[in-house]
């Protein structure tokens, strides 16, 4: 059986030089962090200014939580994002409102699994299964979660170099998202840490992938 490529998606950029040494390993996409409880929080104007730096081809992901729709889309609109990810709960007409404008990642737990109508979210809307608590570094048990893991949904939660490829062969996610374990301190990545991530899901999608 043949699998489409896995997208990698580096969150929690806080900084150009971060940004550019994502892209250059080869991620496709960078994760902005709007939300006002992290300490890997960006700026409007940082994260504008690294939306209009890196190559159009990497995704320019806003995540957002405790915010309104309203915010998420001034704030999207204002950076130039790609796509939002969303990890609050939202009523079916802000999720189809949000969607209307952007490429929406909605954010579910393990909890929230079987619970949710795949299909009638339509393609404007993927999910992400990530641990409960986001940006904590905290694993999922992978072949626990894999009868129920979506197809289509990508995958969060404490994964990094060692370990991405094990995640990848128990869920085949559509795409894997990580921070704490490319990081030398919040906010601020190490490059070979980054660099080793890409490569290592490339490693697991197999030289067809490449
Ligand atoms: O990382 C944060 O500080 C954060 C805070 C509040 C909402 C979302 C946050 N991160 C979003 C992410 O998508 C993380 O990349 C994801 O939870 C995985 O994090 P980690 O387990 O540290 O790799």
């Amino acid at each position: 059986m043949s699998f489409a490529r896995t997208r990698v998606k580096i969150c929690g950029t806080t900084n150009l030089s971060d940004a550019l040494s994502a892209a250059e390993a080869g991620a496709d996409a960078i994760g902005l962090i709007f939300a006002p409880v992290s300490k890997r929080r960006i700026d409007a104007a940082a994260a504008r200014q690294i939306s209009l730096a890196v190559e159009p081809s990497v995704g320019r992901v806003g995540v957002f939580l405790d915010q309104s729709s309203e915010e998420v889309l001034r704030l999207a609109d204002a950076t130039r994002l790609s796509a939002v990810q969303i990890h609050d709960r939202y009523s079916s007409a802000e999720w189809a409102e949000l969607a209307s404008f952007y490429p929406v990642v909605r954010v579910v737990r393990p909890a929230d699994l079987g619970q949710i109508d795949v299909p009638a979210l339509g393609s404007s809307i993927t999910l992400m299964l990530d641990a409960p608590q986001p940006g904590s570094g905290q694993p999922l048990d992978w072949p626990a979660l894999a009868p129920a893991f979506p197809a289509g949904a990508w995958l969060a939660g404490g994964l990094g170099p060692s370990n991405v490829a094990q995640a990848i062969s128990a869920l085949r996610p559509a795409g894997v998202d990580a921070v704490s374990a490319l990081e030398v301190r919040p906010g601020h990545k190490d490059p070979a840490l980054v660099r080793a991530f890409v490569e290592a899901v490339r490693r697991a999608d197999g030289p067809s992938q490449r």
